[in-house]
Order: structure tokens, then sequence, then C-alpha cells
């Protein structure tokens, strides 16, 4: 378990974390979201003890990390794959942490197998690949065998296959009773892969909540329907209470209904219905709507329609860090589910 009590980071006049006290359980997969700019590295880093916090404090099992005995035994990270050092093998690379933690030599040669690196070993890290480094980077948290394990951006880089590997050995590595707390961008990955989220805004807690809640509390869901029948359709809707939408191509949307209900309504009335669809808004619409007041960094004139899927790509106008990690994707507008 990871608590976080009241953490608090100043870098001059700029907040960067702002009273965060939050939990990270074990047992599940605790997604950290905020736009760019919100707090998340900061958090990690003073987690890890990579970066002291103004105020507040954050314990690793009850302890704060530095007061933990080899804490790659407790807790293993991956915050920047390539703070690995270029001229050292892959091997040698874990070899030397293996060693400033006490954990045995053939600890490296299974890590490396399990992250799928075996064959490129002995090579020189400096010419590893963007994934490759992802990979040796999850090694490294992966070394100690610990109970918790973070990771900044995991799949940056990694092809799908690799991305499907770090979601299942998340997965997995959680239902062994471990504690996951992992940030990405990627809302269609996180949407696959966390149980719990954290998010967080300008340095500040906006959300700590189940994956299905924060998606129910976040975004709009509807049904959807069509028909050859369109007006009657419309008609027999609008008598039963219903509000009804007209969202061209011929659909309709209802909110606040189910679709049985709206099925047995279309079949009392023998209307043909071509589609009858429950929407799901996806995470990334809710991460949206509930951001739209926290982000930092926009690209002008593009806006942030949070019904719509993700803006536009980052443009020259947009601030000193870059934008919006996220690619419009599988995840991006709602989901359908339904006949
Ligand atoms: N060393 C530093 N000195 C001054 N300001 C900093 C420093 N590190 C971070 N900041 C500022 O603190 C804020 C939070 O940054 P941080 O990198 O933690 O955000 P983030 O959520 O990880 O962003 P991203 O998603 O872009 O990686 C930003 O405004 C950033 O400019």
């Amino acid at each position: 378990m990871i608590e976080l009590d009241g953490l608090t980071k100043r870098y001059g006049t700029k907040t960067a974390v702002d009273h965060l006290s939050f939990r990270v359980r074990p047992g599940m997969i605790t997604g950290f979201l905020g736009p760019n700019g919100a707090g998340k590295s900061t958090t990690m880093r003073m987690m890890l003890d990579l970066d002291n916090p103004t105020s507040g404090t954050v314990r690793i099992d009850g302890r704060h990390y530095r007061e933990l005995d080899e804490p790659l035994k407790y807790i293993g990270a991956l915050l920047d794959a390539k703070a690995m050092h270029g001229g050292r093998s892959a091997h040698n690379n874990l070899l030397c942490l293996a060693q400033s933690n006490r954990i045995p030599r053939s600890r490296v040669g299974e890590v490396l197998d399990l992250v799928g690196l075996t064959a490129v070993a002995r090579k020189k890290s400096k010419g590893f690949s963007l994934g490759m480094g992802q990979r040796l980077g999850i090694a490294s948290a992966l070394l100690g065998d610990p109970e918790i394990l973070m990771f900044d951006e995991p799949v940056n880089g990694l092809d799908p296959e690799g991305i499907h590997w770090i979601r299942n050995l998340m997965k997995s590595l959680a239902s062994e009773g471990r504690t996951i707390f992992v940030s990405s961008h990627l809302m269609s990955e996180m949407a696959l892969t966390a149980d719990h989220l954290i998010v967080i805004g300008q340095g500040k807690l906006l959300a700590d909540t189940s994956m299905a809640d924060f998606i129910q509390q976040n975004s709009r869901s509807f049904v959807r329907l069509r028909s050859p029948q369109q007006e009657r359709l419309r008609d027999v809707l609008h008598a039963d209470g219903f509000v009804v939408v007209e969202a061209g191509n011929g659909t309709l949307e209802v909110d606040g209904a189910s679709t049985d209900r709206l099925g047995e309504l279309a079949a009392a009335h023998q209307l043909t219905l071509h589609e009858l669809s429950a929407q799901r808004a996806s995470l990334e619409e809710a991460f949206m709507q509930m951001t739209a007041g926290a982000v930092e960094y926009h690209a002008h004139g593009t806006g942030t329609d949070v019904h719509g899927g993700a803006p536009a790509a980052p443009g020259p106008a947009w601030g000193a860090n870059s934008g919006w990690g996220a690619a419009p994707g599988p995840g991006s507008g709602p989901t359908g589910e339904g006949v």
C-alpha cells in the first residue's frame, strides 16, 4: 500500500502538487491520470524519494522510502527508461542494481527472460530502441520482486504485442495481490487496464474512484435507435415522455432509458428497428469532461469538445510542455453495445 497525506511540492511560486492525499491499494491496478503538467511525475518522484516534498508525507507499507532497507525489494519503478547507463549492457545495468540491493545474480537472467530481452542481454543499452529501453526499465522495476510497482507511461514506445504484454503482466501482478500504480495518457489503454483511478489536475486531487463509477459520473450515456419508421418512432418516444435528439443519418438518441424499455416500446407499436444500442461513454470523454477546467496547456483554436472525442493534434501554439499524449484511438468516442 502507498499512502499519501497532504503531499505538496512547490517550485518557487509554482505549486506542482497541492495537498494530495490518497491510498494506492494492493490487489488491483490503480491508474494515475491528469493533463500535461498536472503533477503526476512530481508525485511519483516524491513517492520514490527522488524529490523532497515541501510538506506532507508518502508512506510505503507504513514506512518512508528512506527507511526501507534494499528498497527495490519493496517498490519497483519505471519512471524514465532512458535513465539506464547507455555504455553498459542490459545485463550489466541490471547486475549493478541487483548488487546494490543484495538481489541474487540469478534474478537478472530471470527478469531479462520475463521482458523478452535475453537475446540482447550483452548489447549496450544505448543502441536499444524505445521499446527495448522500456522493456529494460520494466525489468529493473521487477528485479527485486517487489510487492509495489509503479509505472510512468509504461507502454510508451511499445508495439501492439508489447502493449498487450505489459497489460497482461500488470494484471497478473495485481492478481498476485501486488500494488500496481500506473500513469498513461493513452485512455483506451488505461480503460482496458485499470480497476481504480486517481485523477489530478493542477496538482489537486480531482477523483479517487473505480473506473466504472468515474465513467458513469463524468460522461453521458444514451441509447441510439435507427428505424425505417423514424418519424413514428420519434412520436411514440415523445408520447411516452422521452427526450429525443435527432442525431442525423436517421438516428435518434435517448438519454436516461434502457434498451429493454425502448425495444419493448417499439415492439408494442410494431415499429421495425435497425439499431438499438446502448452507447457507453469512453474513459477519454469522461476524463476530458472532468479535467476541462484543469488543463494547463491548450492548443489555440481547437477547444476540447467533451462529447466529440480527442482534441486536435498539438500545433505550434502549444505551451512549453508538449500537448496531450493521447491520439484519437479505439477509445476516443462513445462505444456501442447492442443489437
Ligand atoms: N524541477 C522543476 N522546476 C520547476 N517546475 C517544475 C519542475 N518539475 C516540474 N515542474 C512544474 O510542475 C508542474 C507539474 O509537472 P509534472 O512534470 O509533475 O507534471 P505531469 O503531470 O507529470 O506532466 P506530463 O503529463 O506532461 O508528464 C508543471 O507545471 C511543471 O512545469
